[in-house]
């Protein structure tokens, strides 16, 4: 490596006063935002690049992380959205034939501060026994007491509308404008690949911002609604509660993913919740209990519904559980065409166990 490339010491600050050496990745600068750890072995562009992950510095448990580069076509949204990015060995090197660039360069060019070499088996199993919170990452800056106060003003994810921020501002379409499955979509930070998952089956989507009312939705004429993905905590998007009951009074087809299922939850009176450390990684296993089949799944949250108001509720019916914590990972509406799940059936990245509920919203489109 020439001298020029060789990095700069950075600094990891936990809430709690953690402290952690190591190197500084990326640009150099300083970040702030929630600490969360994902335990997928690939697929690095697609989480670092998806909407979902706004306001957090992710741990990559995977050892390795860089070592395959980037490549234009590999993102989730236009941008890394990721605010930080906590690695063992962040690679300058690359190896892949259609890779476009390094790890290094494109979060120099994204504005990206990562830090590298620290021990992130240790990380990991402290996060999980603390639970999230709050950390700032540093490369330009080792006056450890002002890191201190700049991370004592970063504000708790608890409560947090991030969804306004990432939503599109402007309305746009995808798929073949003659199609006649015609799906709205309310975009709370929406991956690229669960748009793909449905022009692929034949629909044509619109895209909202995520303060659309319904009135306005509805002039697309669409078939069905979805309800996108999204960073953040889903209790004060009052706005988007308010149209997904108009939604359900159409009594047309709704299919929601993550937020979505979150939103859904809180459009039926049934209570989210901050989880202690959340689920990202691309391996969690989850049982459909109407078919009895289980799915290796991916997943990205850090809130849940809670479960026993769920269970309470004589109007949802529980679809799918977490077969590690058995938390809730799908509803159905008991009453109207409405599911969703808490975790990532576009799979992108992960297995594409799960990505016969798009063939199953459709057919509830078609059915109709
Ligand atoms: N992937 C998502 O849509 C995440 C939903 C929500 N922001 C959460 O952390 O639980």
């Amino acid at each position: 490596m020439s001298e020029s490339n060789s990095p700069q010491p950075a600094v990891l600050i936990l809430e709690d006063g953690n402290i952690f050496h190591g190197k500084s990745f990326g640009m150099i600068g300083s970040t702030t935002g929630e600490i969360c750890f994902n335990t997928g072995m690939t697929g690095y562009q697609e989480v670092f690049t998806d909407p979902s992950y706004y306001g957090q510095v992710i741990i990559m448990n995977n050892v390795h992380i860089g070592n395959y580069g980037v490549k234009d076509a590999d993102v989730e949204s236009d941008s890394v959205k990721v605010k930080g990015v906590i690695g063992r060995n962040l690679e300058q090197q690359y190896s892949r034939f259609a890779a476009n660039n390094s790890l290094q360069e494109y979060f120099v060019k994204q504005n990206i501060v990562a830090i590298d070499g620290i021990d992130t088996r240790a990380l990991v199993i402290h996060i999980r026994q603390q639970g999230a919170m709050n950390c700032i990452i540093s490369s330009d800056n080792n006056n450890i007491e002002e890191l201190k106060k700049m991370l004592t003003e970063v504000p708790s994810m608890n409560g947090l509308d991030l969804a306004s921020t990432v939503s599109t501002k402007e309305t746009y379409t995808a798929g073949d404008e003659t199609s006649k499955v015609r799906i709205a979509v309310l975009d709370f930070g929406i991956k690229k690949n669960i748009l793909n998952c449905m022009v692929e089956r034949g629909a044509y989507l619109k895209v909202f911002n995520a303060n659309t009312e319904f009135k306005e939705l509805e002039k697309f004429s669409p078939d069905g609604y979805f309800i996108s993905n999204g960073p953040g905590d889903p209790e004060p998007l009052h706005y988007a509660v308010k149209t997904i009951k108009d939604i359900l009074q159409s009594k047309k087809p709704l299919f929601g993913i993550c937020l979505g299922q979150q939103l859904l939850a809180l459009a039926n009176d049934i209570p989210t919740f901050k989880m202690h450390h959340g689920h990202r990684g691309l391996n969690h296993p989850v049982k459909n209990i109407i078919t009895g089949k289980c799915e290796i799944t991916t997943q990205n949250h850090g809130f849940g519904v809670d479960a026993d108001a769920v269970r309470a509720s004589k109007n949802i019916e529980i679809t799918h559980i977490n077969l590690d914590d058995n938390s809730i990972e799908g509803i159905r509406l008991k009453d109207r065409p409405a599911f969703s799940v808490q975790y990532h059936p576009e799979s992108t990245p992960g297995p594409h166990d799960s990505r016969y509920l798009f063939d199953e919203f459709f057919g509830m489109i078609m059915d109709r």
